[in-house]
């Protein structure tokens, strides 16, 4: 049996902790604080953070196959360099949405990168409805809009075969499947793989792991759960000393760890108290299974 050991690498108060993406060239942690406007950089063997600041809400990051990373900042796709903390647009979306903004996004096995847009919130998940869409960015720059109508875009991964497209849209408390052609980038046939049941409450945002079952980030729910997205069924519960856990990744060695991201706005004083830890950066280990490494950006 595998003893499972949760802890707070990082107490990094993040407002709203978003997007862990494990670079294994320097054994760190890529996170972003999405209402604090700032990209994070945690090294794993030194504990230093390095800290960005973003003149718009930053909600996800993603490596980049020729250096730096990509991340969505507002309504735009971008290129970050590092060292001198510059910024290139590649690429924007929802132009005549001014209320909108980005939400997660992740690389696709072909070096895509996918990120899905919602209306601002005046709380969490408070917004108006129906707003958001999903895009990727190809790696000659050029955008495809999939689908509109979309409240929180959120969690996606793909199938270790690549032909699943796996995604959340949290006020659908559902994680849907797509069939997914790598070759091309499109996505068909939408269905449910799995619903949620009223204590898990939000989904929020997803990771596959090499046995091909998907882990998924439950805001409010406190709690990383295990699907099948074969059978439906949830297969693991792991509960966190934080309430609003928003997403998880694997890395650290072999990709044998999770790293779980989670917010601290929403929680009242009382609240906070209770869960001193809000906001930080939490490390699971011993859950007997690993993940994959993430996807670099091709463009
Ligand atoms: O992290 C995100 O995906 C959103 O930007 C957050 O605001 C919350 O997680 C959301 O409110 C819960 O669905
Ligand atoms: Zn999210």
């Amino acid at each position: 049996m595998s003893s499972i050991k949760i802890e707070c690498v990082l107490p990094e108060n993040c407002r709203c902790g978003e997007s862990p993406v494990w670079e294994e060239a320097s054994n760190s942690l890529l996170f972003v604080d999405i209402p604090a406007k700032r990209v994070c950089r945690w090294n794993s063997l030194t504990k230093q953070v390095q800290r960005v600041t973003m003149d718009a809400p930053v909600s996800s990051v993603a490596l980049r196959q020729s250096g730096g990373y990509v991340a969505t900042i507002g309504t735009k796709f971008c290129a970050l360099n590092w060292e001198d903390e510059s910024v290139v647009v590649l690429a924007e979306v929802d132009q005549d949405k001014k209320n909108n903004r980005f939400n997660d996004g992740k690389v696709d096995p072909a070096g895509r990168y996918f990120a899905g847009t919602m209306a601002e919130e005046t709380a969490p998940a408070v917004l108006e409805r129906h707003q958001g869409a999903l895009y990727s960015l190809f790696p000659d720059h050029h955008v495809k809009k999939y689908f509109d109508q979309v409240d929180i875009s959120n969690g996606l991964d793909w199938s270790l075969d690549h032909k699943i497209f796996y995604y959340i849209d949290s006020l659908s408390y559902s994680v849907d499947a797509f069939d997914y052609d790598l070759q091309t980038g499109q996505i068909s046939k939408r269905r449910s793989v799995y619903k949620l049941e009223k204590d898990e409450h939000i989904p929020d945002g997803m990771c596959i792991d090499v046995e091909g079952k998907l882990w998924v980030a439950c805001y409010n729910g406190g709690r990383v759960i295990r699907l099948d997205p074969v059978t439906g069924k949830r297969l693991q519960t792991v509960k966190l000393p934080v309430e609003k856990t928003t997403s998880c990744c694997f890395g650290g060695k072999d990709y044998s760890e999770m790293y779980v991201t989670c917010a601290r706005d929403g929680i009242d004083p009382q609240g906070l108290l209770k869960q001193p830890e809000a906001g930080g950066i939490f490390k699971i280990t011993g859950l007997g299974v690993k993940g994959l490494a993430p996807h670099p950006y091709a463009g």
